[in-house]
C-alpha cells in the first residue's frame, strides 16, 4: 500500500457547503468563516460563486465576501464561475482563481446550469480564454462522476471525456465530484483509473459527498492511486441544490483525522478546524456532520 506523502485540502465549506444550507448567512459571517478557515492552515478555501442569485441565493454577495476577507499570503480563494457574465463579476471583485463546473451527465448539466454538456463546453472555452488572458488560474469540476440523480449510472469513460476536455481547455486541475455520494471504493478506484489515462493523476482532485457514508473509504482507495488533492467541507456542511437528498462533502475534520493516522502531512490544525466547525454549526443552527468534530467536542478537546 502506498499513499502520497502530502495531501492538499481544498476547503469547500464557504461555497459548496453554504450554497445548500437552508439559512442564508450574512456576508459578515461568511467572511468570518473564511478568515477562520485560512487561519487553521488551509491553503485553498473556495469562497463564493458568481452564479445567478435567483438560482442560488446563498451565494449572493460573493463580491462583498471577497472584498472583506483577510487574504493572508500563500492562501488562495477560488470562486465558481459558470459563464462570461460570472467571470466579469469575479474579475471586478479581484478574484485570482476561478472554477468552471460541468457534469458527466446530460440531465444534471441541464438542471444545474441550464444547458447541455456540449453547450457548457462552448461556454467554458470562452471563459477559459478570457480568464487566462487576465492571468487567472482555472480549475475544472466534473459532477456526477459516480452516478447522477436523474440519469443513474455514469460510465467512467464519460467522466474521462469531460475531464480530458476541461484539461485540454487549460484547467490546471480537475475535481471529480461524486455529487450525490453514491460511490463505493472499488467503483471510485475504477473511475480514477480510467480518468487518469486521460488526465495526469497529479492534476486530479477527489470531491466526494458523504450521503452513504462511503466518502472516507473512497478517499482511502483513490489516494493509493496517487490522488493527493482532496475537496472537503468543514463540519460536512452542505449538499447540492440540484441533487435532492445529497449530503455535504466529506467533513474536513474527518479527512484530517484519517490523514494524520496515515502519517500524511497537510499543514492544517485539526483542533482549530474542529472549533471552527462547531462555531459555524451554531451560526447555522444545524447539527455538526463531522464524526471527528463531535467526538473531539465530547471528550473536551476544544
Ligand atoms: C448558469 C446560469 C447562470 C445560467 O442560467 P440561465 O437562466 O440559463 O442564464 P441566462 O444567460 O439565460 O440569463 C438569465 C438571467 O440570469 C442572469 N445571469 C446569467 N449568468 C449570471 C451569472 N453568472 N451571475 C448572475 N446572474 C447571471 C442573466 O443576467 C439573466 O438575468 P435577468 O435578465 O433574468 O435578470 C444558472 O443556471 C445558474 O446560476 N446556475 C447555478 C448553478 C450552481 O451554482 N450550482 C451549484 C454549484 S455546482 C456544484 O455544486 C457541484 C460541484 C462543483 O460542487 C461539484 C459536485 O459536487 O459535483
Amino acid at each position: 500500500m502506498s499513499f502520497p506523502d502530502q495531501v492538499t485540502i481544498v476547503e469547500m465549506g464557504p461555497r459548496d457547503g453554504l450554497q445548500n444550507e437552508r439559512g442564508v448567512l450574512s456576508v459578515e459571517t461568511r467572511i468570518s468563516l473564511i478568515d477562520r478557515l485560512a487561519a487553521c492552515g488551509l491553503s485553498r478555501v473556495e469562497s463564493g460563486a458568481f452564479v445567478s442569485p435567483k438560482w442560488v441565493p446563498q451565494m449572493a454577495g460573493s463580491a462583498e465576501v471577497l472584498a472583506g476577507i483577510r487574504k493572508p499570503k500563500g492562501v488562495r480563494f477560488p470562486v465558481l464561475v459558470p459563464n462570461l457574465k460570472g467571470l466579469e463579476q469575479a474579475l471586478e471583485a479581484g478574484a485570482e482563481e476561478i472554477a468552471v463546473f460541468g457534469a458527466a451527465s446530460e440531465s444534471f448539466s441541464q438542471r444545474n446550469i441550464n444547458c447541455s454538456v456540449a453547450e457548457s463546453m462552448d461556454r467554458f472555452a470562452g471563459v477559459l480564454t478570457a480568464a487566462r488572458s487576465h492571468g487567472l488560474r482555472v480549475r475544472g469540476y466534473v459532477s456526477c462522476v459516480l452516478g447522477c440523480p436523474y440519469d443513474g449510472e455514469v460510465a467512467p469513460e464519460a467522466v474521462a471525456e469531460m475531464a480530458g476536455a476541461l484539461y485540454d481547455l487549460g484547467c490546471y486541475e480537475i475535481s471529480l465530484g461524486d455529487t450525490i455520494g453514491v460511490g463505493t471504493p472499488l467503483r471510485a478506484a475504477k473511475m480514477v483509473d480510467v480518468v487518469a489515462k486521460r488526465v495526469p493523476v497529479e492534476a486530479l482532485a477527489a470531491h466526494f459527498h458523504d450521503t452513504y457514508g462511503q466518502a472516507l473509504a473512497n478517499l482511502y482507495a483513490v489516494m493509493q492511486q496517487g490522488v493527493s488533492i482532496i475537496d472537503s467541507s468543514v463540519a460536512g456542511l452542505g449538499g447540492c441544490p440540484y441533487a435532492r437528498g445529497a449530503a455535504g462533502n466529506v467533513a474536513t475534520e474527518d479527512v484530517l483525522y484519517l490523514l494524520q493516522g496515515l502519517g500524511i502531512q497537510t499543514g492544517v490544525d485539526l483542533e482549530a478546524l474542529a472549533q471552527t466547525g462547531h462555531w459555524i454549526c451554531q451560526a447555522l443552527g444545524r447539527q455538526n456532520q463531522s464524526r471527528v468534530g463531535l467526538a473531539m467536542a465530547d471528550v473536551g478537546n476544544y
